[in-house]
């Protein structure tokens, strides 16, 4: 038996399912064997992976967040392609048969499927109704001062802690913010066209919103969570009643939440002309390790080819929250009437395609995104800690943000 190491990052009702496909697929054949091992977040994941190939014994498998794609995109040699493998393995494999909002995210500008897309989510923002209610709040708020009106409300009902709060402070603030207004985060389309692209996410209306974070911060009317999910249970616990996060998020709010729980789109500047436009994808994606036997890449191909199956892929996307990855898995979600009844995993669906996408908001690919995350929330903790304006936060943030981009282009022109 052949075996395939498949490294991730995914935890509680997430990590069951990785468990699940991964037995599913064993005990589907004989000839291979799927073992998955959880390396802790996103990031320890795929520095884990990158340290793995550099030492010669990387995992076939790396689940790579959405903002390592640049990074392994650029890391020749590391990685086999996934169109490439496919082709060769003699696999049944269709690049149509994916949604191209996805799968775009993944490919080279001919269209070549470098990484297979497995748990792509959006940010939505997830609301706890019965304190909601409990509140005062009528209906669930849909635009930022609206947001900060209700979490002033449950602040006074009682959540001392925590009025409102995110997850991913750059995914929620910057990126998904920039998108949802249609305003650039970056040149050349946020850095799909082309590495050689330069940070504008300093803008007034950036400067505004952090600002107004910060401001409410001072009494916790909004409570920082972090720059990854590593808090979300602040949502599920109760002590934030208003939490943005992933739509992947749904398998835990469902396994922990005790009360009446929904998801409703991510809030605007409602005097921003045309909010909110579209949200960008997130989650992750599968990248095969480069310099394994051909044997191996034919075992990898098969289990892909198992995950790409209608109905493996319509459970998935309606338990996890997760988006279909491929379009007739949509289209059975749809038919069966399953949005109707679950609304909460239509959300990112609605949010993805709320607008025909823009320059500004068809995605993200810059260089060293991993470590520019840093950066930018240390800007923002600086400014939410009141070291520093949100002006000259942003400003720092954009610089040097630039400046390390500058430095990718410099690796991978060489
Ligand atoms: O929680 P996930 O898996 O949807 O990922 C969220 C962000 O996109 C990670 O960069």
């Amino acid at each position: 038996q052949t075996e395939i190491h498949w490294w991730h990052a995914m935890t509680g009702a997430n990590n069951d399912i990785i468990n699940r496909l991964s037995e599913e697929f064993n005990a589907s054949q004989k000839d291979y064997k799927v073992i998955p091992t959880y390396k802790g977040t996103y990031a320890d994941n795929m520095n884990a992976g990158i340290a793995a190939f550099r030492a010669g014994n990387a995992p076939h498998i790396l689940q790579v967040f959405e903002v390592g794609t640049a990074t392994m995109m650029a890391a020749r040699g590391a990685i086999k392609p996934v169109h490439e493998m496919m082709k060769e393995a003699g696999e049944k494999f269709d690049p149509q048969a994916y949604l191209p909002t996805i799968t775009g995210y993944y490919s080279t500008a001919k269209g070549e499927m470098l990484s297979f897309p497995f748990n792509s989510s959006s940010m939505v923002m997830w609301v706890n109704r019965d304190e909601l209610k409990k509140a005062g709040v009528n209906g669930i708020p849909k635009t930022w001062p609206e947001v900060f009106d209700a979490a002033k409300k449950l602040k006074a009902a009682g959540h001392e802690t925590c009025g409102f709060s995110s997850a991913w402070i750059t995914w929620a603030m910057i990126e998904q913010f920039s998108a949802w207004h249609n305003v650039p985060m970056g040149t050349k389309a946020n850095g799909l066209d082309g590495f050689d692209t330069e940070l504008k996410f300093n803008s007034p209306l950036h400067v505004k919103h952090l600002q107004n974070l910060v401001d409410l911060q001072k009494d916790k009317t909004f409570d920082y969570s972090g720059r990854d999910s590593r808090s979300e249970g602040r949502f599920t616990s109760g002590e934030c009643a208003i939490f943005l996060n992933s739509s992947g998020f749904y398998g835990n709010v469902r396994a922990n939440a005790k009360f009446d729980y929904t998801s409703a789109p991510m809030p605007y500047y409602p005097d921003v002309p045309g909010a909110p436009q579209n949200s960008i994808i997130g989650g992750a994606s599968l990248w095969v390790m480069g310099g394994k036997k051909p044997e191996e890449y034919k075992g990898v191909a098969k289990f892909f080819a198992f995950l790409s199956d209608t109905d493996r892929q319509a459970k998935l996307h309606q338990e996890s929250g997760y988006l279909p990855i491929t379009k007739a898995a949509y289209e059975k979600t749809k038919a069966s009437g399953f949005y109707e009844k679950n609304p909460i995993v239509q959300t990112p669906l609605l949010e993805l395609t709320n607008k025909e996408p823009t320059e500004n908001s068809r995605g993200l690919r810059f260089g060293n995104m991993v470590q520019l995350r840093d950066v930018w929330s240390e800007e923002i903790e600086a400014a939410l800690a009141g070291q520093k304006s949100a002006k000259d936060a942003l400003d720092a943030a954009v610089n040097r943000g630039n400046q390390m981009l500058r430095q990718f282009e410099r690796t991978v022109s060489r």
